[in-house]
């Protein structure tokens, strides 16, 4: 693998990439940036193409049309070995007939790296991980969230410039995924690889990345820093995908109706719908002019919530009109 050393093209662009195995592309016309030290997460519904997109950057899948470049080299038609990147795989992949430490070590032995170098640095991708302890373990003595940290650490273990992960935590219980979420938070703050995640998760998505990509049916429809995205989705289906609640039709679009926009304690008092405990709170539909509004109560906010109304005030400044294209 030969290292890529110009520091002045992005580490990795896509341009206008197109993959297709039926009738219906399963990536149209991809474009994308990914630099140094970044976290693009590239998220999307189930079979939108992102782990197709993932696939045709490792080099497992060739495009159609397009070109895959890393560092401003042309890599479309470069082998995986050939790209600089380590990949984690949805369901780990690890080598049954290795332990721990062997497993890690795979990537610099592959590399020509000596056995006892590659065992020193597969320790320290453990520790990385907070897994050296388990150094001598078999893969089937791991627990799942254990074999996901293996796998982490042996994609980080050959110092890859791109780190790519292919929803890393989809397969972990909800408790697991959130310490791990975390993990996974400070490991790519550490390192300097670009990181592209690819995940159906916007909570994933939000605490992860930096950028954001969202996919639909084979095309990026939007893409940005992570916060601009979610605070201002393109569009009704970008809206929703992203979890925002309150899009009600109207004349020339649908309203968007963040939580932000709506200013309780304000206003006039309206009948609560509905009452239902969430994770962030107590989340209550509202019977508002506009529609029934959503809005989540902190526990604070929720004890002081007596009767059967809530004062509340929507500020249409904060408020978007959006192009309808959920039906498209
Ligand atoms: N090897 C293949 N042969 C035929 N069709 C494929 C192949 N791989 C993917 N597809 C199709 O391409 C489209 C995109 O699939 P892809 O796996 O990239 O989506 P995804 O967004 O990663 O989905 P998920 O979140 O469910 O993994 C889907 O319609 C899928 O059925």
């Amino acid at each position: 693998m030969q290292p890529v050393t110009n520091a002045a093209s992005p580490l990795l662009e896509l341009q206008s990439v197109w993959k297709s195995y039926t009738a219906a592309p399963a990536v149209q016309d991809v474009s994308l940036t990914l630099r140094s030290g970044e976290t693009l997460a590239l998220l999307g519904p189930s079979g939108c193409g992102k782990s197709t997109l993932l696939r045709l950057i490792a080099g497992l899948e060739r495009p159609d049309a397009g070109r895959v470049c890393m560092a401003g080299q042309d890599v479309t038609l470069s082998p995986p070995e050939r790209r600089n990147l380590s990949m984690v795989f949805q369901d780990y992949a690890l080598f049954p007939h290795l332990n721990v430490a062997e497993n890690v070590a795979y990537g610099p032995r592959m590399r020509g790296v000596s056995r006892q170098a590659a065992g020193v640095t597969a320790l320290e991708a453990l520790a990385r991980v907070g897994l050296e302890e388990l150094h001598a373990r078999r893969i089937h003595e791991l627990s799942g969230g254990q074999q996901q940290r293996v796998a982490l650490a042996r994609a980080l273990a050959p110092g890859p410039a791109l780190l790519l992960l292919d929803e890393p935590l989809s397969n972990l219980d909800e408790q697991l995924r959130t310490s791990l979420r975390r993990d996974l938070g400070r490991l790519f703050a550490e390192t300097r690889a670009g990181v592209l995640l690819v995940t159906h998760d916007q909570r994933e998505a939000l605490s992860l990345a930096g950028r954001v990509a969202l996919m639909r049916a084979g095309k990026v429809v939007q893409a940005g820093e992570t916060g601009a995205v979610f605070s201002r989705p393109v569009s009704a289906w970008a809206a929703a995908f992203l979890g925002e609640r309150n899009l009600f039709p109207q004349q020339g679009g649908v309203l968007m109706v963040p939580e932000r926009a709506v200013v309780l304690g304000q206003g006039e008092a309206w009948p609560v719908l509905q009452s239902v405990p969430s994770e962030d709170g107590t989340r209550v539909r509202l019977a508002h002019p506009l529609g029934p509004l959503s809005v989540t109560l902190s526990p604070r906010e929720a004890a002081l919530l007596s009767g059967p109304s809530l004062q509340a005030r929507v500020n249409m400044a904060e408020c978007l009109t959006l192009p309808d294209d959920r039906d498209v």
